[in-house]
């Protein structure tokens, strides 16, 4: 039995994850609309044998652009053009199933399975920001139940769509003349509260079978579809404790849904500011703390916990009394993890803004690079994390840091891997390839 090993995944903001990385005189800021940029990224990352880099993604402009990059291109297109400039590493984007139909995003998915070898996967969101109605010609946002509640039925018409070629459909024979066996094509003929589809798809199926099901739930309903569903989970903790509890919640309730929860992978999120010793490493987080905006912060933190605090001094104790802990307001989780923050370290308001900027809420963490492997090791043996989506503070550099002076620490003790054992992101991974839900059924197209 191979020695249980890390995920690791580039997670790419344009700029670096801290929200004045743009500002950093080491951040590429004006490349990013350059794909080659993105190219070498993920070749850096497939030279240190990551598993997969992954782009977030929303269907609405983020309020804050005016103080950060912080507008986004549209993940799978991006992903198309680094699959052709890498061979291995895996390609995680982010679709909404609040705002798309399953239709098309079956093909696109399915489309990038198949240009890039089998290295697809899907971050599957419900789309928290409230303002991605109004692009839709919604009256209002879908409450979070409502979100939840189609986002399972789009997973069920989904699944079935890449399913529904079986694997052996395509005859492809000149000489016979028959291209496709249409009794191993099957329609799907989906009628339900929210979606109407017949299927089957107009491809064959992947070589992954299904992209990869990745997901980043946090409130009751976002852990019981992560645990139904998911095969990776990302999640967002400051400390070992609530990543453990986090942990064995999803892998209980995988269990309860009858999965094998190493069928489940857990990535927290870490953003390390490293150098070689800690007081360089504190320096250096200072460095990009001093470039943070306050109107920027504010709104972030607006959107986090629903509170104005454009009128307060920064310099002030954080006003706890104004949090309304019964109505989390903004990204349910977001709130929690800010809550949490403020009750444990009774921050400033600039200190508050501060341990934030980082990285959204994510683990932040500065020291040399022992430092760094040990706590990553600390998590990965104790029941918090089987990897994490590495969140450099900024790009390229922040990635390059933590490539040549932590993964080589990692890889000596034995944590993760020296090469790919596997071609696909389900062999990066360790999932196993899913089953067609038809194989062996027979209603076939006519
Ligand atoms: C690492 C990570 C990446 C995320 N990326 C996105 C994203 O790109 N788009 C999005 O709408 N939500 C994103 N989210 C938010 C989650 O989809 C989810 O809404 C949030 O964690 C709150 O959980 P809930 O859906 O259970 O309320 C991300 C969360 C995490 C932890």
């Amino acid at each position: 039995m191979s020695k249980r090993q890390l995920s690791l995944n580039l997670f790419i903001y344009p700029g670096g994850h801290h929200e004045a990385a743009w500002r950093y005189q080491g951040s590429a800021a004006d490349r990013i609309l350059d794909v080659s940029y993105y190219q070498e990224l993920a070749q850096r990352a497939e030279a240190q044998k990551f598993d997969a880099i992954f782009f977030a993604d929303g269907p609405a402009l983020a309020d804050n652009v005016r103080y950060a990059q912080r507008f986004r291109f549209e993940p799978i297109t991006w992903l198309a053009a680094i699959a052709v400039a890498t061979k291995r590493i895996g390609l995680i984007a982010t679709a909404s199933t609040t705002y798309t139909e399953p239709y098309n995003l079956a093909r696109l998915f399915a489309s990038l399975d198949h240009l890039s070898g089998g290295r697809a996967g899907w971050n599957i969101v419900t789309t928290s920001t409230a303002q991605a109605a109004q692009n839709f010609g919604l009256p209002e946002h879908p409450p979070h139940h409502e979100r939840y509640e189609r986002a399972r039925e789009y997973i069920d018409v989904i699944t079935r769509l890449w399913d529904s070629w079986e694997d052996d459909a395509v005859v492809n024979d000149p000489a016979s003349g028959i291209f496709a066996d249409t009794g191993k094509i099957h329609p799907i003929d989906h009628v339900g509260k929210h979606f109407r589809v017949r299927g089957p798809l107009n491809i064959s199926r992947t070589p992954q079978g299904r992209p990869v099901y990745v997901q980043a739930g946090s409130s009751d309903d976002g852990r019981a579809f992560a645990a139904r569903y998911a095969e990776a989970i990302f999640t967002a903790h400051q400390t070992l404790a609530s990543a453990q509890e986090f942990y064995a919640d999803i892998k209980r309730q995988a269990r309860a849904f009858d999965r094998s929860p190493d069928q489940v992978r857990i990535l927290p999120g870490i953003s390390p500011f490293i150098a070689s010793t800690q007081a360089e490493a504190d320096l250096l987080q200072d460095e990009f703390n001093e470039l943070i905006q306050p109107e920027y912060s504010l709104t972030q933190l607006r959107q986090m916990i629903g509170l104005d605090l454009s009128g307060f001094d920064l310099d002030g104790p954080f006003p706890r009394h104004l949090i309304d802990t019964g109505s989390a307001r903004g990204v349910a989780s977001r709130f929690k993890l800010v809550v949490d923050i403020v009750d444990r370290e009774q921050p400033t308001i600039r200190q508050l803004v501060q341990r934030l900027a980082g990285a959204r809420g994510h683990w932040v963490i500065a020291g040399p690079p022992e430092k760094i492997a040990d706590n990553i090791q600390t998590w990965f043996d104790n029941g918090a994390a089987d990897g994490f989506n590495v969140m450099p503070p900024w790009l390229p550099g922040g990635f390059d840091i933590f490539a040549e002076q932590v993964v080589p620490i990692l890889r000596k003790r034995g944590l993760f891997r020296g090469e790919y054992s596997g071609t696909t992101l389900r062999d990066h991974f360790g999932l196993s390839r899913p089953q067609s839900v038809f194989s062996g059924s027979i209603k076939a197209i006519a």
